[in-house]
C-alpha cells in the first residue's frame, strides 16, 4: 500500500491509499524538528483508533517546506523499509514537464494539484487551494502546469491584521451577515471574506481572458466550501485534489521507471 504525505507550510496529511480508494487520513500541524520517531508513534495510535493495519511498501512525499524532508525520509526508511518518492526532486517524474521560467522552482504541491486535477478533469484548469498561502495553479491543454497566482492565504490576511494592528482581535473567518460591519469583528470579517471573493473572480477572469479559453476551475483546500456558499465562484470542489495529485505521480513514476 502507498502511504501519501503532503506537507504544507500549516499542515501535514497522511493518507493511505489501496490501490482503489483512501483508508483513512490524517493530519498534523508542520513541524520540521517532529522526529521520525514521533511521526510513528502518532501515525500508529491513530491507525489503532481507526483499526487498520496497513502493510505500507510505498511512500510519495511533497513538501511545501523543505526542512520536513529529511524526518519524513527517516520515517519512511526506518518503519517501512523504503525511500520515498519526492515530488519536486530529479529522480521523481512528472507526467508532464512545467512550463515556467528557467531556473524556478515551483511548489510541489501546485504540481501535484496539477496532476491531480489533469488526470480528472482534461487540460485547460485553474485549481484554486486554499492553504496557508491561496494559490491559482494553471493547467495547460496538456495538464503541465503553466503558471499561476500566489496570494496570501485567507487565515494570514487575518493574521496579519491582528499582528500589526494593535486593536485588532484574533478573528475566525467565517461569512458574514453583510458587507457593512458593525463591530471590530465583524468589519475584519467582512474585508478579509468579500475581498477573497473578489480576489478569485478577479484573478480566475484574468487567467482565463489572458489565455482566451474557457477554464474550468476547481477549488481545494479547507476553505474552499466556505467561499462557494455565496457565489459561483468554483466548478468542482475537491478536498482530496492533492492526495488525488500524489497517487497520480507516483503511478506514473512506477510504469515509467526504467
Ligand atoms: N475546514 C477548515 N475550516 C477552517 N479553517 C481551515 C480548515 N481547513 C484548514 N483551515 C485553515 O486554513 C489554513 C490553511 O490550512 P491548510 O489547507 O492545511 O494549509 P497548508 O496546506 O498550507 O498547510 C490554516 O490556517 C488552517 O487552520
Ligand atoms: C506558494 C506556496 C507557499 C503554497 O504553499 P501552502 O499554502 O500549500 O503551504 C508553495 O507552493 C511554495 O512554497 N511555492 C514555491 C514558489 C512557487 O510555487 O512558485
Ligand atoms: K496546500
Amino acid at each position: 500500500m502507498l502511504l501519501a504525505i503532503d506537507c504544507g507550510n500549516t499542515n501535514t496529511v497522511f493518507s493511505i491509499w489501496d490501490g482503489e480508494k483512501f483508508l483513512c487520513t490524517m493530519r498534523t500541524s508542520t513541524h520540521h524538528a517532529r522526529t521520525a520517531d514521533a511521526y510513528f508513534t502518532w501515525f500508529s495510535t491513530l491507525l489503532e483508533h481507526y483499526g487498520i493495519d496497513p502493510e505500507i511498501t510505498e511512500v510519495i512525499i511533497s513538501s511545501t517546506v523543505p526542512r520536513v524532508v529529511f524526518n519524513l525520509r527517516v520515517f519512511s526508511d526506518q518503519f517501512f523499509g523504503c525511500r520515498p518518492l519526492v515530488v519536486g526532486k530529479s529522480d521523481c517524474l512528472l507526467p508532464a514537464l512545467p512550463r515556467v521560467d528557467q531556473g524556478t522552482i515551483v511548489g510541489p504541491d501546485r504540481l501535484v494539484n496539477t496532476a491531480g486535477a489533469y488526470d480528472r478533469h482534461g487540460g485547460n484548469l485553474i485549481v484554486v487551494d486554499f492553504g496557508t498561502a491561496t494559490t491559482f495553479d494553471v493547467a495547460g491543454k496538456d495538464g503541465a502546469y503553466v503558471g499561476g497566482v500566489i496570494a496570501p492565504g485567507v487565515n494570514l490576511s487575518l493574521e496579519a491584521l491582528h499582528m500589526a494592528a494593535a486593536a485588532l482581535p484574533h478573528v475566525d473567518i467565517t461569512k458574514p451577515q453583510r458587507v457593512v460591519g458593525t463591530n471590530t469583528v465583524a468589519c475584519m470579517q467582512s474585508g478579509v471574506f468579500w475581498g477573497y471573493v473578489g480576489l478569485v473572480k478577479e484573478i480566475c477572469a484574468r487567467i482565463k481572458a489572458e489565455r482566451d479559453q474557457t477554464m474550468k476551475i476547481i477549488a481545494t483546500g479547507g476553505l474552499a466550501p466556505l467561499f462557494a456558499q455565496t457565489e459561483d465562484l468554483f466548478d468542482v470542489i475537491e478536498d482530496d485534489l492533492t492526495m488525488h495529485g500524489l497517487t497520480v505521480i507516483h503511478k506514473y513514476n512506477k510504469e515509467n521507471a526504467d
